[in-house]
């Protein structure tokens, strides 16, 4: 079992303070999600806690150690941005082998329609929503203690939303999830605890009701 604790996090951009206190508690088996509406922080709060964004404040700690640097929290995290980094011309198959040390993992991983498909392409000639998929899964499949999806749903098919769905809450016997997706029904349907973030806090939430509440959907 192991803990991710994140805590006190304050961001500002130009004098606007995005962040204010964010508290954050996520162990493996959990899946964490963070809803809000377009604007209020979620890619911000995750580049912060990743280290690729700087923050006035912030603590990340991992099983009891403090991790300061992006290095030390790769080690930890995995995260899936909404953007793809992957090089143009690599071929699937070649990407698949470069994150993949566990076996084990590589075979479940691999065990899949979807893959099977697009194995000998390359980068390049995937779908919009396919290579997202594949980015998802390998960051979901990759031997981290904690996984971080920004966006996963999204340009995905119902199909493929409901295939990432199922791996996410496999993959959460081993590891810990934070999520956060504008396709708040299907996110709500695998959380084991839900958030809303507005005004640079967290909210817990606990369902649909609670969304129309805060004013992110309406009745
Ligand atoms: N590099 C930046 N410089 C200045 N302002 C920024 C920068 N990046 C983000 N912001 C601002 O910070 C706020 C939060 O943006 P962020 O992308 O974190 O929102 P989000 O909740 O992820 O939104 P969405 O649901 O649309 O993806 C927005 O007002 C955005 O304009």
């Amino acid at each position: 079992m192991s803990l991710l604790e994140i805590d006190s996090i304050q961001k500002s951009y130009n004098g606007n303070k995005i962040l204010r206190s964010i508290v954050l508690h996520v162990k493996t088996s959990d899946i964490v999600s963070i809803i809000g509406r377009n604007g209020s922080g979620k890619t911000t709060l995750f580049d912060v806690i990743f280290g690729s964004t700087s923050a006035e404040q912030k603590f990340v700690r991992i099983d009891g150690e403090v991790k300061k640097n992006t290095f030390e929290i790769k080690q930890g995290i995995s995260f899936a941005t909404q953007f793809n980094h992957f090089p143009k011309n690599l071929k699937v198959s070649k990407l698949i082998n470069l994150f993949f040390t566990d076996d084990f993992q590589k075979k479940l991983f691999l065990d899949d329609n979807v893959i099977d498909e697009i194995i000998k392409n390359r980068v390049k000639d995937l779908s919009y929503g396919t290579l997202r998929y594949l980015q998802v899964k390998l960051y979901l499949f990759s031997d981290s203690k904690f996984c971080i999806l920004d966006e996963p749903f999204a340009g995905l098919s119902p199909i493929l939303i409901n295939k990432i769905s199922n791996f996410i809450v496999e993959q959460s016997k081993n590891k810990g999830i934070i999520i956060s997706d504008h396709q708040f029904d299907y996110v709500m349907n695998i959380a084991t605890r839900n958030h809303y973030l507005k005004n640079g806090v967290l909210i817990e939430i606990k369902d649909r009701n609670d969304l129309i509440k805060v004013g992110y959907i309406k009745n």
